[in-house]
């Protein structure tokens, strides 16, 4: 690909993430359909989009204020952001401009007044600016700027951290071999890997190597997912021979790990709003060599098994559906997406989803809530909302279950697990474990 070519294909991204894609599955769909773009050429495409994706604020800030754009204007157009990156980030100047956007084949169209206006004035400024408002400083909603200082008691490093480049993580399949023998087989394969920091299971990885070349990845060794959720599913404290319901199941992450946690015993059910979510864990279920997992759809079809599985379980994970303010920096275009309404909106669903999963619990089973969210309202306050309405539950200590079936340093004090990009080095995640508590005898 021509540099004017990439560039395009850039603009052409940012485009569609304007209009409502996801940027990892937008990025997947156009080198999907163009299976001509080579592999260096889609990382340079994907590395300057998610660039400029973790720039947006301030580029924004900027191309409204050259354009004398009131703030309540639209969002700048897609080529403008591009523009505004390359002046302020690469230190284009004009010539360069006019060779890349001349309008030839897969290039750039050529550039417009406004383009050239916004070109002459941004020359030689700097990306950052003194009088940036906070939150487009820190590259994060205007809504949540107030919220996330608060929460992280005004470090700022804290919330830069939300806006950093995530690691490449992978988890140890305990079925097929323990951590040590997956990283050999991983530098065997050129890889340039460390043991994480806090799951014993956890495999961090240099670089984007493309992993659907890796025999380790085919033959089920290694399977990928962010060390804190690693951590949720350990903390689940799944035991082979028990009755584990992963009741958001999506496509899998979470019932992997329990299932080699329970070494294929016992029974582990799958459940999900979404059939189409759970039949993607077909294939990684197969790859991972789990064999006591069964999909259940939560439809109506269902309806009556699942009123048949009342206190039968001894352990429920509800990995509930959140705002994701945990996965922002692996998601930088999504904090864009949602306002505070959505926030509202998820933590009753929230609330829905404990309330009706709890019924699965036997007496003395456990209920482990985890969400990839930061915020309180939907992790603190959605349990203690489910404890004041559910007194046969109680919590158990994190920290406790932590020393029992970890052993090492714990990463927090207190109750639950809350942890986040810059204390953690993982994506932002809460879990709170809840115990059903036995029946008292009311002679
Ligand atoms: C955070 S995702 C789960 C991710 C998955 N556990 C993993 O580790 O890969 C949340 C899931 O909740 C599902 N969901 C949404 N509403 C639900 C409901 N009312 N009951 C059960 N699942 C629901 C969504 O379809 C989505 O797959």
């Amino acid at each position: 690909m021509k540099p004017g070519a990439r560039l395009q294909a850039v603009a052409e991204l940012l485009e569609d993430i304007a209009s409502g894609g996801v940027a990892d599955a937008a990025a997947s769909r156009y080198f999907r359909e163009r299976r001509y773009i080579g592999s260096k050429d889609r990382s340079s495409v994907a590395e300057r989009l998610f660039a400029i994706l973790r720039r947006r604020a301030r580029l924004d800030w900027w191309v409204n204020r050259i354009l004398e754009r009131s703030p309540d204007s639209p969002p700048p157009a897609a080529r403008h952001r591009l523009i505004a990156d390359l002046i302020l980030v690469d230190n284009w100047g004009m010539q360069k401009f006019l060779d890349s956007f001349d309008g030839e084949k897969h290039h750039p169209a050529p550039l417009s007044r406004a383009e050239k206006t916004l070109i002459e004035k941004l020359a030689d400024q700097p990306l950052d600016h003194p009088e940036m408002p906070r939150w487009v400083r820190f590259e994060v909603p205007e809504w949540a700027e107030g919220k996330l200082t608060e929460l992280f008691e005004n470090d700022d490093a804290e919330l830069a951290a939300l806006n950093e480049n995530a690691p490449l993580d992978l988890r140890t399949n305990r079925l097929k071999c323990d951590r040590d023998a997956a990283m050999e087989a991983l530098k065997e394969q050129g890889l340039t890997v460390e043991a994480a920091p806090w799951s014993p299971l956890a495999i961090r990885v240099e670089g984007r190597p493309a992993l659907g070349n890796l025999p380790a990845f085919h033959e089920g060794i290694v399977e990928v997912q962010d060390e804190g959720s690693q951590l949720v599913a350990l903390l689940a404290d799944a035991k082979p021979g028990q009755w584990v319901m992963d009741y958001c199941a999506g496509a899998g992450g979470k019932t992997l790990a329990l299932a080699a946690e329970m070494e294929n015993k016992g029974r582990l059910v799958a459940s999900d709003i979404s059939a189409k979510r759970l039949m993607r864990a077909v294939e990684r279920l197969r790859r991972a060599g789990v064999h006591n997992a069964e999909r259940r759809p939560l439809d109506g079809e269902h309806a009556q098994w699942f009123k048949r599985q009342a206190g039968k379980f001894d352990r429920v994970v509800v990995d509930a559906p959140c705002s994701g303010t945990g996965t922002w920096r692996r998601n930088p275009d999504m904090k864009w997406k949602i306002g505070p309404e959505d926030i509202a909106e998820l933590q009753v669903k929230q609330r829905e989803i404990i309330a009706a999963a709890s019924k699965l619990v036997k007496t003395g089973g456990r209920l482990v809530y985890a969400t990839c969210s930061i915020l309180p309202e939907e992790n603190e306050q959605t349990i203690a909302g489910f404890l004041a309405d559910h007194p046969d539950f109680q919590v158990v200590p994190v920290t406790k279950i932590w020393a029992e079936r970890i052993g090492t340093e714990c990463p927090v004090e207190g109750d639950f697990l809350r942890l986040s990009p810059k204390k953690h080095g993982t994506d932002g995640f809460f879990t709170a474990v809840l115990e059903k508590k036995p029946q008292t005898s009311t002679t």
